[in-house]
């Protein structure tokens, strides 16, 4: 080992203490030249201080100072204290030792005197950090290699180059500043940021002195790299302002044994909580806790936390106003440099805004914008855990499928405006005979359902329901005009009627359709019959559509006699269906079903073409009077087009507008008898005939009557039912009578006996049609009747 450069005098002795070796600093102290120490007993250069007979072997000082006595080549006695270290790195008896001689103070040499002989040249470029001499005029005198490893630029380049040059741009003035007070005070101590030739940065912490190099003051210090901490620094510093920017509100705590501090809590925080650090701090963030509210939540941030473990949770919290606040909140284990959990990051995200449009949404989505009621999804929902509810408890439960009744003709005629106001009032009349626990949803258009839970008996549910259906009835007025609600209920049972929400829905529904089917207004329950009824009745909705376009309905004609000739002069078109499984369907099967799906309209334009066609064809057999009547639905009736595609019809297959007839149903008519004059004086204006089917059902007015402009009233069967029978027979005796007065014909329909005609003939009745006579005839049958010019007999 190469002594030589250390400032301590070190001697090297072997186990048996004889000098092996020892340091320039040891000579300059001793006096002695090395070929004179080397061999000698080190007892012979260093008197320890305690008695000779009590002095320990050179082992047993190992690691501990003695007092002793340098004894110089001058003949100098120096005080010294001395250490000896054993010279082995392993446990055990050592084979050398060194022992350090350092004088007793006072006894030391001059400071210089031990490291004249050092290589400062070498300790200077060694040094770990920047080292610089600068003279008055700002120029380097002396540097070492890392400031040129730091300015990127060779040896050469650097004493021309004045030093303020090397720095960033913004550090220039200070960096001057203080070379300047070094030379003026002695010292100076700065940060700045040295910047390579090729743009590389290094932070650098300077200490400056003053000192002169012969006659020239110069200033030197050195310069530590500080780019590491500053990059440290730097981020730390960008994370704080990025926490403290945050727009969610972060609060640091401290743990100690399982209790959490508040030690920060960022500006977002107290925007959103309305506290201030200065309030809250050192306190226990639970103290924002809403009492009664979200457990669950809170139990699992408790075991989270407990757990050192991360936790996210949604719970309400309390504002400094007392506002309560939705808490997206997330808490995280902050570990410390000895890895242990100091510290919690919560970040707290104020959801309320968010929460209460999503329960806004929510609400939309499971309610009936127009009237506020449950919608389809929430009836199903609700309905759904109705059953299982029941189910559970072994209690009933019961669906009301509510359909009202003409609510097309309300919109149709008051205007939707008006429609809506009927919806609303429905729902809040629904709404108001319902209890708290029943469920009034709006299924769309005119549908409702209620949910009636636990109903006590069959006769009380029906009682309730009837009461529902008396208080939608009640009139009602919108812009003042009387509007007169009514509906068509059905009920299904559970669990008699079924034990999932799709069956129970089915059932209801089915019923409701019988009630619609039973003369509309009315309630019906749910049952096996019906469903097989109400099954036939959609299978024939569902069939109709296709009837009609696969030409599966005819028409039969039933011939209309004058009772005077006895001669044919008309018949009246009759629709059928031949369904090919079925059979022949009658017509008073599908008609109401035609009517309710409207369905009418397009099978009504397609009895008027084949009448058309019939009428054609009759008159190329020179039947060119004949007059075929067709039955006009209500709809038909109250299309506005109507009129004019009907003479569009007309004048498409060359009919003569008075050989086709109309007939309509007093109760059509009376109605809505208003919009009906209108509509008959557009078909009038046609030239085609319009009568007055099922006369005396309809209680028409007499006033209303005159002012219809019809051709013919034809008496309903039900009046010439039984000739015995004295009240029919004034009717039909008073109808004639009428229709005469009115200037009209008079037809009397469901002729079956001879009594029957005899008292019509009697009574001056104008045409007859019934089975007496002819049934309906297809239409080659009905030619050739007419052809054989078959009359009714005397
Ligand atoms: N809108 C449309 N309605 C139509 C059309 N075709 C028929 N209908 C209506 O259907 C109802 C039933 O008609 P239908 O079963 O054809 O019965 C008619 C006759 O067959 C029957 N009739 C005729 N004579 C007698 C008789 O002596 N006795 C007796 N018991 N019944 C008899 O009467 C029905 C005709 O009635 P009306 O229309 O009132 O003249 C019926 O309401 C038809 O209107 C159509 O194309 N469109």
């Amino acid at each position: 080992m190469n002594l030589s450069p250390m400032p301590l005098a070190v001697l090297v002795v072997d186990a048996a203490g004889i000098v092996t070796s020892w340091n320039k600093a040891c000579e300059k102290l001793a006096g002695y030249g090395a070929a004179e120490i080397q061999g000698m007993p080190l007892l012979h250069i260093v008197e320890f201080a305690d008695p000779p007979d009590a002095q320990p072997q050179l082992a047993a000082r190992a690691e501990a100072e003695s007092d002793a006595v340098l004894k110089c080549a001058d003949g100098r006695r120096l005080p010294v204290r001395v250490m000896v270290a054993p010279r082995a790195l392993e446990p055990g008896p050592a084979s050398s030792f060194s022992v350090i001689v350092i004088p007793q103070p006072g006894q030391f040499p001059a400071r210089y005197a031990l490291i004249q002989d050092l290589p400062v040249a070498d300790i200077v470029e060694a040094l770990p950090c920047v080292f610089y001499v600068i003279d008055p005029s700002g120029h380097l005198l002396l540097w070492n290699r890392l400031l040129e490893e730091a300015l990127e630029m060779p040896a050469d380049e650097l004493p021309t180059a004045k030093v303020e040059g090397f720095f960033d741009a913004r550090d220039r003035e200070v960096v001057v500043d203080n070379i300047r007070r070094a030379f003026e005070h002695g010292h100076s101590t700065h940060e700045a940021v040295l910047v390579g030739k090729h743009g590389k940065r290094t932070s650098l912490l300077f200490q400056c002195a003053r000192t002169t190099l012969g006659n020239v003051p110069v200033v030197f210090g050195t310069g530590l790299d500080i780019t590491v901490r500053k990059q440290a620094e730097h981020g730390l510093q960008v994370r704080e302002r990025a926490i403290y920017s945050s727009l969610n509100a972060i609060v640091i705590t401290r743990c100690e044994e399982h209790e959490h501090r508040i030690e920060y809590v960022n500006p977002a925080f107290e925007r959103i909580t309305g506290y201030t650090l200065a309030e809250i701090k050192g306190r226990d963030p639970r103290f924002m806790r809403l009492d009664g509210c979200d457990e669950d939540e809170r139990q699992r941030i408790r075991m989270a936390l407990k757990r050192n473990e991360s936790v996210r949770a949604v719970l309400r919290n309390l504002r400094k106003n007392g506002e309560i606040f939705w808490n997206d909140l997330r808490i995280d284990p902050v570990v410390n440099l000895d890895g242990e959990i100091s510290h919690f990051v919560g970040v707290i995200n104020d959801i309320t805004e968010a929460r209460h449009y999503e329960r806004r949404l929510h609400h939309l989505a499971h309610h009936d914008p127009l009237t506020g009621l449950a919608n389809r999804t929430l009836l199903q929902e609700r309905l759904r855990q109705a059953l299982e509810g029941a189910a559970q408890k072994g209690t009933t439960l019961a669906l009301a499928f509510l359909d009202l009744d003409n609510f097309k003709h309300i919109n149709d005629h008051f205007g939707h405006d008006a429609g809506d106001a009927v919806l609303r009032e429905v729902a809040q009349r629904l709404r108001a005979g319902m209890r708290e626990d029943d469920l009034v949803a709006r299924m769309g258009g005119d549908e409702f359902v209620l949910l009636l839970c636990d109903p006590t008996s069959r006769a009380q549910l029906a009682d309730l329901v009837e009461r529902i259906r008396l208080a939608i009835m009640a009139p009602l007025r919108v812009d003042g005009q009387e509007i007169l609600p009514g509906t068509s209920i059905g009920v299904a049972l559970f669990p008699d009627d079924g034990d999932t929400p799709e069956q129970m829905m089915r059932a209801a529904d089915a019923a409701m359709y019988h009630a619609k089917t039973m003369g509309k207004n009315n309630v019906q329950f749910h049952s096996a019959e019906l469903n097989q009824i109400v099954h036939a009745y959609l299978m024939l909705e569902a069939n109709l559509g296709r009837a009609i376009r696969e030409r599966e309905l005819v028409l039969d004609y039933q011939p209309k006699v004058d009772l005077r000739s006895g001669r044919v002069v008309g018949a009246e078109a009759l629709v059928r269906w031949r369904h090919p499984v079925e059979g022949t369907i009658p017509p008073d099967r599908f008609i109401p079903v035609a009517e309710e799906t409207g369905l009418i309209v397009p099978l009504g334009e397609w009895v008027i073409e084949e009448t058309c066609v019939a009428l054609k064809s009759m008159a190329a057999h020179g039947l060119d009077d004949f007059v075929i009547a067709v039955n006009l639905s209500a709809r038909q009736l109250r299309q506005r087009q109507f009129p004019e595609r009907l003479g569009q019809t007309l004048r498409r297959y060359g009919v003569d507008p008075r050989r086709l007839e109309l007939e309509v149903t007093e109760s059509q008519l009376m109605d809505q008898p208003d919009e009906a004059r209108d509509a008959l004086a557009q078909l009038k204006a046609l030239g085609v005939r319009l009568s007055i089917d099922d006369f005396g059902t309809g209680y028409s007015s007499l006033s209303h009557l005159q002012t219809f402009p019809v051709d013919y009233i034809k008496i309903d069967r039900s009046f010439l039912g039984d000739v015995g029978h004295d009240g029919h027979m004034v009717i039909t005796r008073a109808i004639i009578a009428l229709g005469h007065n009115l200037k009209l014909q008079v037809i009397a329909e469901g002729v079956e006996t001879r009594e029957q005609l005899a008292f019509l003939r009697a009574h001056d009745c104008d045409q007859m049609q019934g089975y007496y006579f002819s049934p309906a005839l297809s239409r080659d049958a009905l030619q050739d009747l007419l052809a054989r010019d078959t009359r009714l007999p005397d």
